[in-house]
This record gives structure tokens, C-alpha cells and sequence, in this order.
């Protein structure tokens, strides 16, 4: 395994983090009738994580007046707006520029997020993560300006939205009009899908690239090397919001000081406690302090080696990766709430969280 080592890594966490992305409503569609109605976007989904792994951070986000979720953290509202809505049908056979599961489509959006709305300071580090095409070039240009390391998803640079239906089809990154800031991006993470819309064997000489694979776990290339790290099992009810959770543990992970490689693990777990409910997750309070346990005791034994605002992190598979993997598969066996239980309070309105949605056969 190639090593590329820090001189000497940084001894104390990351203080301080900036979330940019829009909420959004998701409405589930299969058969023909509502499953559910749940608060969405990827803002969401990692604030979930960040706020389960005492991560802090300031979101900007903008909404409209409909916007009908309680959230912790406050978006801007957009009177003249709409908040962004997107369907996701998973029972209409994929498209190639849709996801593997469903089929997306944008069917309201809010306004833009501009550089302005950015907080005028400085972060260590920052998340691009649009799903409606709110993040524009010149507001990831000005991420990359006041925050020391940005982690991109690039569903926020690739998508583009059918005229008349909203259906999210994918472009190529080059055309994109982001490719020029990709030098200064510290990581980019990307589902399967959407990595055949990058050259990832470029992109990677320039930032870590993070490819997903849905129940089969994640690949992290850099400029010298890749590794596969391993999944954890899942009764898949329903894909949302799997990556956006998966991003929000790795870069969780890195947080408290792990390696990427043990920090992707606390992506994978994640997305796979997020497939397991409808909508945005309830995690089990046992379950996260585990986490955190198993999490704490891993930072012991390695010290921080992600520096903000440099190209210092250490890609080795340290001693004792496969027992992590196995203690955090472990956090997953303590009897947590129920489906209801767990759901009780997640911000949802109509449909029952019982129902499996179960995405058509591959190309039906
Ligand atoms: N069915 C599943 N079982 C276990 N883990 C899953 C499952 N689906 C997703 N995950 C986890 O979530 C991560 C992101 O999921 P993926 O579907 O690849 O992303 P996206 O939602 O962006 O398409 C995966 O790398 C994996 O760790
Ligand atoms: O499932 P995933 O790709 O990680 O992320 C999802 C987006 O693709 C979708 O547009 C949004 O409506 C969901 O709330 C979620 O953010």
C-alpha cells in the first residue's frame, strides 16, 4: 500500500465547519401514490450526522415561505421564493442520467445561493453539497476562498433539470463550468452513476476522489493510489439521502481525528443506518454513543492527520482497520428503537414508514 505521510499531522480537531446547500422537500412516490413527505436535501442529511457526531458547523440554505420542517439550523426565506421540491419515483425505470433507484425530478426550486450569502470569516473547512443546482461556480469560488479544506458533492456541479419535467439528468464535470476550481477542492465524492461523468484518473491528481457503491461500500483514489473500504449490511427500505449521510460521516470522521481510511468507514456505516429508514434518519441514541466510543478509541490510536488548508493526509490503511470495521458492524447489533419508534419525531407528514419502497430491477 502506498503511504503518503504528513510531516507531522495536526494534534487538535477542526474547529470550525460551513454546510452550503439547500433544504429541500422530498416526496416518494411508487405506484402511483405518495409513501411519504419528508424533510430532504443534503444539507439535511449531513447536518443529521454532524449534529449525531457533536460536529458544529453553520449552514447556509435558503428556503421559501412554504418551507414546513423544524430544523436546528435556520435557512435563509425567500418571500418571492419556492422552497425546492424534488419527486422520486421508484417505480419508472432508470434512465442513464438518474440515479441506479429511482428517477429524481426537480419540480420547484429556491433561489440561487450567491456568494454574498456566504458568512463573511474564515472556516477550516467547508461542504458544497446543492442538489438543485443552488451552489454556482462563484460560490464554490469564494468557498474555496474563506474555507481552509472543501469536500464537494458532485451531484452540487453536474446536475441539470429537464425543462418541462424537473427530471435530473447528469452532465459531464468538464462542461460543467466548476472544473476549473477542482485543484482547490481538498476531496470530491461521487455515487457510481455520477463518476461516469468525471475522468476520475484526472480529477484524482488533483483532490481525493470518493467513489460510492451503494451496499457494495466506497473506493477512495488519490494521486498515488486507491483502496476499497468495506460496507455494512442493510435492509434497504429507502436509498435517499445514502450519500448525503455517507459524506457527513466521513468528513465526521476526519473531524474527530481519524484517518480516510477508517473515516470512510464511518461513512459507510451511516449510509447504511440511513437506506435502513424513509427519509431522513432517526439514529438511536445507544447507537451513536457506541459510535463515538468506537470512534473515540480509534483517535486514540492515530492521531489527527487531516490538516485544513494543505495536501497532508495519510491514505495507509492503518494497523487495526478491520478490527474498527468490525467494532463499528458491531454498534449496529445494540436493540435499538423501533421503525415507529425511531420515526416518532423525524420531520415527515404523509405515508407510512412501514412500506418497503423497493426500486425497479436494474433497466425494467
Ligand atoms: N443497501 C445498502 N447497504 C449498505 N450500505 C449502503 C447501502 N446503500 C448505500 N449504502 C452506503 O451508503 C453509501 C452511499 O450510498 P450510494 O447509494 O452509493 O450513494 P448515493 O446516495 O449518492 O447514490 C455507500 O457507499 C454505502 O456505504
Ligand atoms: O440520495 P442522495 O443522492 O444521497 O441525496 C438526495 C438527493 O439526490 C435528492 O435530490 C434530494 O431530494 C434528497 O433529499 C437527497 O439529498
Amino acid at each position: 500500500m502506498v503511504t503518503t505521510h504528513i510531516p507531522q499531522p495536526q494534534t487538535t480537531p477542526i474547529q470550525s465547519a460551513l454546510i452550503v446547500g439547500n433544504y429541500c422537500h422530498d416526496v416518494l412516490l411508487q405506484g402511483g401514490a405518495v409513501v411519504a413527505e419528508t424533510l430532504g436535501g443534503a444539507a439535511s442529511f449531513i447536518s443529521n450526522v454532524f449534529s449525531a457526531l457533536s460536529v458544529s458547523f453553520h449552514l447556509t440554505s435558503k428556503v421559501g415561505l412554504d418551507f414546513k420542517y423544524p430544523v436546528n439550523h435556520d435557512p435563509i426565506v425567500i418571500p418571492t421564493s419556492k422552497t425546492t421540491v424534488f419527486h422520486a419515483y421508484f417505480d419508472q425505470g432508470h434512465t442513464e442520467n438518474a440515479h441506479q433507484d429511482r428517477v429524481l425530478k426537480r419540480v420547484e426550486v429556491c433561489d440561487p445561493i450567491n456568494p454574498s450569502d456566504l458568512p463573511d470569516k474564515r472556516f477550516d473547512f467547508g461542504m458544497a453539497v446543492g442538489v438543485g443546482g443552488e451552489i454556482l461556480p462563484e460560490t464554490l469560488e469564494k468557498m474555496v476562498e474563506i474555507c481552509d479544506a472543501v469536500f464537494v458533492d458532485i451531484q452540487a456541479l453536474i446536475r441539470a433539470f429537464d425543462k418541462n419535467e424537473g427530471t435530473v439528468k447528469l452532465v459531464g464535470l468538464k462542461e460543467s463550468g466548476f472544473y476549473h476550481l477542482l485543484p482547490r477542492v481538498k476531496f470530491l465524492k461521487a455515487s457510481s452513476e455520477e463518476a461516469l461523468f468525471m475522468d476520475v484518473e484526472e480529477v484524482r491528481q488533483w483532490c481525493c476522489v470518493v467513489v460510492t457503491h451503494g451496499k457494495d461500500g466506497c473506493e477512495v483514489f488519490w494521486k498515488d493510489g486507491e483502496m476499497k473500504i468495506e460496507p455494512f449490511g442493510a435492509n434497504q427500505v429507502d436509498p435517499t439521502g445514502a450519500g448525503d449521510s455517507f459524506l457527513g460521516g466521513f468528513v465526521g470522521g476526519l473531524v474527530h481525528g481519524l484517518v480516510v481510511p477508517d473515516a470512510a468507514l464511518v461513512g459507510n456505516l451511516f449510509g447504511s443506518l440511513t437506506v435502513g429508514q424513509i427519509g431522513l434518519p432517526k439514529f438511536d441514541l445507544r447507537l451513536l454513543q457506541r459510535i463515538k466510543d468506537e470512534v473515540q478509541r480509534r483517535k486514540l490510536h492515530n492521531t489527527c492527520w487531516f490538516e485544513g488548508g494543505n495536501d497532508s493526509m495519510s491514505f495507509t490503511k492503518p494497523d487495526g482497520h478491520d478490527e474498527f470495521h468490525a467494532s463499528l458492524a458491531s454498534t449496529k447489533l445494540v436493540p435499538t428503537c423501533s421503525i415507529q419508534e425511531c420515526q416518532r419525531d423525524v420531520p415527515r407528514s404523509a405515508g407510512s414508514v412501514e412500506q418497503v419502497i423497493q426500486p425497479p430491477c436494474n433497466g425494467q
